[in-house]
């Protein structure tokens, strides 16, 4: 049987003698029944992080499974049921354009989520846009140390898409930007329109207590077998490289997403 089935299946590796990885992989019929399950893990992640430190740090993905996820949270039991009051929110990536450019990420999620919430505007910390992408890099990672001081943020929460090509945030394959591990934020390139793009590394990204993968759709089954099943073999996908430091990974998948994995990962 493959994973395909919906179900869930935890993974615990020992990466050394006192840390473990901890991953779940949870496998869903649809689109809607994923964005149910990541909206249920913000409300539970909310509340054991209010509880922990009186707030949630909660970092946003761009990308159209993200944004389900996204416009689910702003629907009843979560507009109201979570304490949007003390939510802090930043973003992984972001194209260099204006924020009110339809192809922001910031503008994706003030649109799907933010609109719509109750999260104070100083608790909202979106990556600037600024004269060059380099200057938004620096300027995000000022506003970051500024509010976490010299350690790397260690986020709540983190959202990652997973892209066909195997990046994750804004960091794609073969890129200085993957290798990164003294800035916090940096300035990278993609193909296409708004190539420019402005992304955490990875120093922040595996400082996460939670990831969640959000991986829909037929496309992304290669990669998603490539990188689940990969045990042993040497990473050369960015998503392969997202192990945190101390904390647990979620892959939550619909069966289209799922259907090239087998039991044996
Ligand atoms: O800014 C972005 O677009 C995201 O950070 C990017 O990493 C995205 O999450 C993946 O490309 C998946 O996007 P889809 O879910 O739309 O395939």
């Amino acid at each position: 049987m493959t994973m395909a089935g919906s179900g869930s299946f935890r993974l615990v590796w020992k990466k050394t003698e006192r840390s473990v990885e901890i991953m779940t992989i949870q496998v869903f019929s649809t689109v809607t029944d994923v964005s149910n399950a990541a909206a249920s893990m913000v409300a539970d992640q909310a509340k054991t992080a209010i509880a922990r430190h009186g707030s949630f740090h909660l970092v946003l993905s761009g990308g159209t499974t993200p944004r389900h996820t996204l416009e689910r949270l702003a629907e009843p039991p979560y507009a109201t049921g979570i304490p949007w009051n003390k939510v802090h929110i930043f973003w992984g990536d972001e194209r260099w354009v204006p924020p009110d450019d339809s192809r922001s990420n910031q503008h994706m999620a003030r649109t799907a989520l933010l609109d719509h919430v109750a999260v104070p505007a100083g608790q909202i910390f979106p990556i600037p846009y600024r004269q060059s992408p380099e200057e938004a890099a620096e300027g995000y990672e000022s506003t970051l140390r500024r509010l976490f001081g010299k350690q790397p943020p260690r986020f709540d929460l983190l959202f990652l898409g997973l892209g066909t090509d195997g990046h994750v945030a804004s960091l794609f394959p073969g890129t200085d930007a993957v290798m990164e591990q003294r800035r916090w934020v940096c300035h990278t390139q993609t193909q296409g329109p708004a190539a420019d793009r402005i992304t955490l590394t990875f120093p922040v990204i595996n400082r996460a207590r939670t990831i969640i993968f959000l991986a829909t759709g037929e496309e992304k089954a290669p990669k998603v077998r490539e990188i689940l099943a990969a045990a042993g073999v040497p990473p050369r996908l960015p998503a392969q490289l997202v192990h945190p430091v101390n904390g647990e990974i979620y892959w939550l998948l619909d069966q289209a997403a799922a259907s090239l994995l087998t039991e044996k990962i």
